[in-house]
């Protein structure tokens, strides 16, 4: 029980039932209610997790710009699809992770993200999502399933060369899985990544406490799924042509064969792979889900969107990069939208690689450390009237030029491990949203009151609940 005692100068925090802690939470409100209590700098624990949890957005820019608060927790690591563990950019560390997101980042730019060039393949989905819609002719649907699929389309191009129908098969039983977690998930469901003895309960208690078979099934059809991709790249592979991320991690695993020493793994390619299946197209389908939740809750937007975009667009071409400037409404609402939604309630958590010092606490080494994003995003301190969807706020006086943030932004992290496909999710944002508004209105259907936001949280990912949207195409 001593050994188990907050240390001294801890940043403070609930009593802590001894060996247990508390339950973890994963929710807005249970953090903004230990921040009006303790402050800033709040700490809590699971089982043998101690976390930190930081509220102030310049604490927090400081503290993830700080090399010893770099690394994951090392439980992220449980799911990786690499043999060693140790490969991958989402939950690896050190020297594997410093390697494979230099590979990431580097062949994710010369493949076209943040350049112009990779507009054609996102407007090429955007035009099959207006089409998807249009099938639906009218009729009122929860969020269609294509929302994940455009997302997923333009980052597996990338990495595979390979893009599904919209109404595929293929990604079904991904989808279908997905959605199995999702409905057995609770907050005990990561009960045994905060207290890993109880990893050691037969399996069967496991599952029904935990609902431990969903998640493993998820893992093994994505192992499946990843592993297919990559064995028939080997197979098809040709040095002078290298096609997509998975032809040029090959090549610099052929390149390097016989070196010991070299980085350049199987097991790595297949967590890289799977990271950014991941991350690439969850993100941006959940945020999708809001650009329409916030389109039929705020048509006005959605009408003066509309003007500025048939004012210099033609109805019969897509909005590209280049009208941008012209269409500031569109970056500000979705930027908004970030803002406002704060779809990851906490930025992805770090922990402490040696014992270090915020804001004068005392942070032992290993200790999780979390950013609040959705405080941050909602805090008085950097926001007028927050809790308020309110697009202007980008805008300039004349409301005739886009103004990005200048502080209390944490959509996409911050310091050495932000985002790596935030150029590339903004770029989609834009052009998704504006095609969506471009041809069509989007309304609730009768009887649906948006007002009442209802949010689904899975594990602090905040989504709007379904809702039943009609998308009407334009005249
Ligand atoms: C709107 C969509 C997205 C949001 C809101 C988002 C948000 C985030 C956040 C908050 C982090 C953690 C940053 C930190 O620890 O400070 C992250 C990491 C990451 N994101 Fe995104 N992301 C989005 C889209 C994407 C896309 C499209 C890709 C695909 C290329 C991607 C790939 C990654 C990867 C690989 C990491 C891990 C980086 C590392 O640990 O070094 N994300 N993202």
């Amino acid at each position: 029980v001593l050994r188990d005692r907050r240390p001294r100068n801890c940043p403070p925090g609930q009593v802590e039932i001894p060996f247990f802690g508390r339950l973890p939470f994963f929710d807005e409100k249970t953090a903004e209610r230990l921040r009006t209590t303790y402050g800033d700098v709040v700490s809590c624990r699971t089982g043998s997790f101690r976390t930190v949890m930081l509220f102030d957005y310049h604490t927090a820019k400081e503290v993830m710009a700080r090399p010893e608060f770099s690394d994951r927790p090392n439980f992220f690591s449980s799911f990786s699809l690499d043999d060693q563990k140790t490969g991958g950019v989402f939950s690896s560390n050190g020297v594997h992770w410093q390697h494979d997101r230099r590979f990431v980042l580097r062949n994710l730019r010369n493949l076209g993200m943040g350049r112009s060039y990779l507009e054609e393949a996102i407007n090429i989905e955007a035009k099959a999502l207006v089409e998807d819609l249009k099938k639906y002719g009218g009729e009122a649907i929860n969020y269609p399933d294509s929302f994940r699929t455009v997302a997923l389309n333009i980052i597996w191009q990338m990495v595979a060369s390979t893009r599904y129908d919209l109404r595929s098969r293929e990604v079904e039983t991904i989808y279908r899985l997905t959605k199995d977690f999702q409905n057995n998930f609770s907050v005990l469901s990561f009960l045994p990544a905060f207290i890993p003895a109880l990893n050691r309960l037969p399996k069967f208690f496991k599952n029904c406490l935990f609902g431990d078979d969903g998640l493993m099934n998820f893992v093994d059809e994505m192992r499946k799924v990843v592993n297919e991709t990559v064995d028939k790249h080997l197979e098809d592979y040709d040095p002078d042509n290298p096609r997509d991320l998975i032809d040029e991690y090959i090549k610099d695993m052929k390149e390097s064969e016989g070196d010991d020493s070299s980085l350049f793994r199987r097991g790595a390619l297949n967590q890289i792979v799977s990271d950014l299946f991941g991350a690439g197209s969850d993100t941006v389908n959940y945020q999708l889900k809001w650009v329409a939740y916030l389109l039929a809750r705020y048509p006005e937007y959605a009408t003066r969107m509309q003007q500025q975009i048939d004012a210099v667009v033609p109805r019969d071409r897509m909005v590209s990069l280049d009208d941008k400037p012209s269409l500031p409404l569109v970056e500000a609402f979705t930027v908004e939208m970030l803002r406002y939604s704060s779809m990851l309630v906490f930025n992805v958590q770090r922990s402490a690689t040696r014992d270090a010092n915020i804001s004068g606490y005392f942070i032992p080494k290993g200790t999780m450390v979390v950013i609040a994003n959705y405080s941050i995003h909602h805090d008085p301190r950097y926001w007028d009237d927050p809790h308020k969807f309110y697009p202007e706020r980008f805008l300039d006086d004349s409301a005739t030029k886009y103004t990005a943030p200048k502080q209390g932004f944490f959509a996409f992290g911050s310091g050495r491990r932000q985002c790596v496909g935030e150029l590339l999710a903004r770029m989609e944002l834009f052009l998704f949203t504006a095609a969506i508004v471009q041809h069509f209105d989007v309304r609730p259907a009768d009887g649906v009151d948006l007002s009442q936001e209802v949010i689904v949280n899975l594990g602090g990912l905040r989504a709007p609940a379904d809702n039943k949207l009609i998308y009407r195409p334009r005249n």
